[in-house]
């Protein structure tokens, strides 16, 4: 395995920064130098700075001398860099059944296609084609960070794990456990069996990035209606002892649901059986929450858990619209995930495109829109800066990686892409710029107006360069 390595060299980034520091607002830092040390951190960012400026001032400051720094040059004024996307939530697993779920709804959807897909990636060789596909794919969209699911399989998520690492994208690692609900060829035979089989990965991992710095394990029961009580319990209490992070789904569908009632019969709600089993806590990331109540919800917010929404995912398998003002407005954090493949797109950005237009069905706090006021309607809805701040900021937050990434700012992780909006037709004979992607900007266009843009028919032709940790991995 290629070593993930950092550049060994210092950065300097020259032209517009766009990121979202706070819930609801871009901030633009045009003719900005960003500059990044050897080992992948920010370490200046300058403002009114051109290249000419940067070696003249900032290489003294930083005593940097010119023969070890490499220069980045956005290339022209439709060129910007954002943060890498944060994906909280994807099966790298499912993959290769993207856009393969018919009319199904969860439970089915996950005996036809799920299970015997992820079964079958037993096999290395397999494994190996779809894993290194979808990493592939998920850093061309720009997603710099992926919480992933991988299978039961030790050997298949430890290359997951390996694959990530050589080829530098940031990852949260989950072995999945499952010791009923699935097909007799793809279940843990006991919870014994599935922690030995964690801790294998964790140790696996442990190897690779001692530290955890660029890839790290996380605790994966698959949700409570494939985990036995004793799953849960032993999963929570090896979660206390290596305070690692955890993932599972909640509250989904309305037949999972009525599924975790019928199993757990002494639970209060979905939320109150993870509770009750010790992994409601500020470490947990739950996918979905469609269907929270108000207790379920208020029980979440006081524990810390995170929620990572998936519209893309709840709208394929019509498992309804997470109420995501509301969520907010409770004080939980909330990021953006795909769900591959539940969800048919690799992006973040169609993730984000998708979470302003579902939000659209929404009133607050919930229910149809033709019985809401407007003043309701509008408060529901999510802005185009809300979602982008969902897709880096609240990424980071609900992986508990707010102070390294997800903004631009001295002290983080140089983890960011560099996005093309094309060019105007002034610029550029028509011919050539007609192929730059699905995106037309004529040049009249405000800056929210052209992040407006990017975030409903832009995708991976915009996106140039991708880096992580300083390292360019995706070009
Ligand atoms: N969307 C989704 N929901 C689940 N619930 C349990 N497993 C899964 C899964 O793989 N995908
Ligand atoms: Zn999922």
């Amino acid at each position: 395995m290629a070593p993930s390595s950092t550049p060994g060299k210092n950065q300097v980034f020259i032209g517009t920064f766009i990121h979202a520091k706070c819930l609801g607002e871009l901030e633009y830092l045009h003719n900005t130098a960003v500059c990044v040390d050897a080992s992948g951190t920010i370490v200046a960012i300058e403002p009114n700075c051109n290249q000419q400026k940067a070696v003249e001032t900032l290489y003294a400051r930083l005593g940097w001398s010119l023969d070890n720094v490499a220069i980045t040059v956005a290339r022209h004024e439709l060129q910007f860099f954002f943060p890498g996307f944060i994906d909280t939530h994807v099966h790298a697993s499912q993959y290769p059944n993207v856009g393969v779920f018919g009319k199904s709804t969860l439970l089915d959807w996950l005996n036809k296609y799920t299970f015997p897909m992820e079964a079958s990636l037993s096999s290395l060789s397999k494994a190996r084609r779809v894993y290194t596909r979808c990493i592939r794919r998920t850093l061309a969209n720009g997603t710099t960070t992926a919480a992933y699911y991988a299978t039961i399989d030790v050997k298949a998520t430890n290359l997951l794990a390996d694959l990530c690492y050589s080829m530098g994208q940031r990852a949260f690692i989950g072995r999945v456990c499952m010791d009923r609900l699935g097909p007799e060829y793809y279940l843990d035979e006991s919870p014994d069996h599935a922690i030995a089989a964690t801790r294998a990965t964790v140790e696996h991992i442990r190897r690779i990035d001692s530290n955890f710095e660029l890839v790290s394990p996380i605790i994966t029961p698959r949700f409570a209606p494939a985990c036995s009580s004793e799953m849960l319990t032993r999963l929570s209490e090896l979660q206390k002892q290596t305070q690692l992070p955890m993932q599972t789904h909640i509250s989904e569908n309305d037949n999972e649901i009525k599924l975790v009632a019928e199993l757990f019969p002494d639970g209060k709600s979905y939320a109150d059986v993870y509770d009750t089993h010790g992994i409601l806590n500020e470490k947990m990331i739950l996918a979905h929450a469609v269907h929270l109540t108000e207790e379920e919800a208020d029980l979440v917010a006081e524990r810390k858990a995170k929620i990572a929404h998936c519209p893309c995912s709840n709208s394929a398998l019509t498992s309804g619209v997470a109420r995501v003002r509301w969520l907010l407005e409770k004080g939980i954090q909330v990021g953006l995930g795909t769900d591959m493949s539940g969800g048919y797109s690799p992006s973040i950005l169609d993730a984000a495109r998708q979470a302003t237009i579902v939000s659209n069905h929404l009133i607050a706090p919930g229910g149809q829109l033709s019985c809401a006021s407007q003043e309701e309607r509008d408060k529901a809805k999510l802005s185009i800066e809300e979602v982008l701040y969902l897709a880096t900021k609240g990424g980071a937050q609900v992986l508990g990686l707010a102070d390294k990434i997800g903004t631009f700012e001295v002290g983080m992780q140089w983890d960011a892409q560099l996005i093309d909006l094309g060019r105007v037709p002034d610029d550029v004979a028509e011919d050539d710029y007609a192929i730059h992607g699905n995106l037309d900007i004529f040049g009249w266009e405000t800056w929210d107006e052209r992040i407006a843009k990017w975030v409903f028919n832009g995708d991976d032709r915009n996106t140039k360069k991708v880096w992580v940790r300083g390292r360019l991995v995706h070009e």
